[in-house]
């Protein structure tokens, strides 16, 4: 009876020490982050932060904050949020910071293991970037440039085939999104989905990838990441392709692919050629097999297509918004066609082309700025032993083991890069040619590169996207004439986990006059 009695209150003083150790720890965070702005609500609860987490419009709530509050603001008792690119830089380059866990474990799939995204260990997030760096990078995939161009062709084929001149209106969101899965597919691991050809996504791809990405974007609001870490508990794709969704469901229908290949390349490796050079055989070839091959293939397909899409959607509807921007493009790539210089219709233009067509490089550049494909909260937590940052002239000082997230919509109209008037606002290429004061144009190129990460994290796939993004949105506009059916509410978009999932931007298009045959 006694022992029952001390063993309780033994128990009960165990509680009230660990409740006490954490008051204690949020009043000392208190005291430390006072000299940040913020509302007083978000200093003592998360919630306000996990509700906005929850909603469709995530990345609006961070920058209503920044506009009002600085580049650095309090988001919840452990937690800030900045709009300042040097910190965002530094987050990824100093040494000590690491990606959170409450935001890189949500998006965790498979309690087996991380992809190169999820991986919060920086050695081996290392040791997989080294694995992947080349095939990514596209040094061992000798089609990337035929196969972006091979798609393209046959998205001008769709367009051209069942849309333009004919009075139908066609969700353009939609397009560009099995184009973008199309592309990815034919690079990463050299089976197009051929989504474009069918006009259909009969395997769903579409909505898994938003199915998957809202139970992730749950995951992250609710604090629940951790128990995707926990062996047998934490989630294992079912791959009963009729039970499945989200992306579990991609997981699935890749399984026996992946299998195949790595299969298929043992035996060719054995007989001492390996003809094929795609991203997932150039994986192998750095010794990713298994598990760990199967996740980083379900990355490539999301990383891959919804960033992409959503740059080159923003791009379109920008552009076909503004009169003075759309004519201007128009008239530089009918310019560069009639130099001579690029391939003529209906071949599909080059890279090495479009990538001097200056004003068409604007024009992409500023659409990505406007309205970012990204607008993920991609959390650090600060060193152990804090950092001292100077924001604004300011040195302040940073606790150690706080998080920090960046405002990717904030950073890109930061005024102290872009300029302190509303201009920021404006989607205007021009400011990317008539800058004349160099160190500015530094200023706004380095932050523009910052949309894909920094350092260690930076992104694999940027080459890949711009290259994607130049050669489409040239063919685009050198082949169609495009009207928005719904000007007043162009599209329907929602955030996701910080990428935009977009649907219903109706369009109509007409075939330019001065082209020539259909391909
Ligand atoms: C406009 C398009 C894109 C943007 C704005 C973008 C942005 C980013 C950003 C900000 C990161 C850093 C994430 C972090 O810090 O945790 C990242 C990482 C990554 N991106 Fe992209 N991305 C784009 C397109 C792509 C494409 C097309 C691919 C694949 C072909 C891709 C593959 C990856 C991969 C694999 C990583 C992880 C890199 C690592 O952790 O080492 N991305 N991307």
């Amino acid at each position: 009876m006694i022992e029952d009695l001390l063993q309780r209150s033994g128990f009960t003083v165990g509680i009230i020490l660990v409740l006490s150790a954490f008051l204690a720890s949020r009043i000392r965070l208190l005291i430390q982050l006072r000299h940040i702005k913020g509302p007083f609500l978000q200093r003592i609860t998360g919630i306000p932060h996990s509700l906005a987490f929850l909603g469709d419009d995530g990345h609006n709530w961070y920058n209503t904050l920044s506009q009002k509050y600085g580049q650095l603001v309090v988001v919840s008792p452990t937690m800030l949020l900045t709009s300042s690119p040097d910190l965002w830089a530094r987050m990824n380059t100093h040494p000590g910071y690491v990606k959170s866990k409450w935001f890189y474990h949500a998006a965790r799939f498979d309690w087996r293991g991380d992809n190169i995204f999820t991986q919060t260990s920086i050695e081996k997030h290392d040791e997989r970037r080294n694995q992947m760096i080349r095939g990514y990078s596209g040094a061992e995939n000798l089609t990337l440039e035929a196969d972006i161009e091979f798609v393209v062709a046959k998205l001008l084929h769709l367009i051209r085939s069942r849309y333009a001149g004919q009075r139908k209106s066609m969700d353009l969101a939609q397009k560009i999104q099995f184009f973008a899965l199309d592309v990815i597919s034919a690079i990463g691991f050299g089976e197009c989905f051929h989504l474009l050809d069918a006009d259909d996504d009969p395997n769903n791809y579409v909505n898994s990838i938003r199915e998957g990405l809202s139970v992730v974007c749950k995951q992250a609001a609710l604090g629940t990441w951790w128990l995707n870490s926990i062996p047998f508990i934490g989630p294992k794709p079912n791959l009963d392709l009729k039970t499945t969704n989200g992306f579990y469901r991609i997981a699935s229908l890749h399984a026996s692919m992946v299998e195949a290949r790595e299969k298929e390349f043992h035996e060719q490796k054995k007989s001492g050629v390996v003809p094929r050079a795609d991203m997932l055989t150039s994986f192998m070839k750095k010794g990713l097999f298994g598990i760990d091959l199967k996740i980083e293939n379900l990355l490539q397909i999301v990383a891959g297509s919804d960033t992409a899409a959503g740059s080159l959607r923003a791009i379109l509807l920008y552009v076909m918004a503004n009169p003075r921007v759309y004519k201007t493009l128009q008239a530089e790539i009918d310019s560069t066609e009639e130099s001579g210089l690029v391939s003529q219709a209906p071949q599909i233009v080059k890279f090495s082309q479009v990538k001097e067509c200056v004003y068409l490089q604007a024009v992409i550049k500023e659409g990505m700025r406007i309205f970012s494909p990204i607008n993920t909260p991609l959390s650090r937590n600060t060193p152990p032993g804090g950092d001292t940052v100077t924001i604004d002239g300011d040195e302040i000082y940073l606790p150690g083991g706080i998080q920090i997230i960046p405002s990717f919509k904030a950073m890109h109209r930061n005024k102290s890069v872009y300029g302190r008037d509303s201009d920021v606002e404006v989607f205007r290429p021009e400011r990317w040619l008539e800058e004349r004061d160099e160190k500015k144009l530094e200023a706004m190129k380095r932050e523009h590169h910052l949309m894909f990460g920094d350092g260690r994290w930076q992104c694999l796939g940027k080459a890949i996207a711009m290259r994607e993004l130049s050669i489409v949105t040239f063919e685009l506009f050198r082949n169609f004439e495009w009207t928005l059916v719904n000007p007043e509410k162009p599209w329907k978009d929602l955030n996701l986990f910080g990428l935009h999932s977009t649907s219903d931007m109706w369009v109509q298009v007409e075939e330019r006059k001065q082209l020539r045959p259909a391909i």
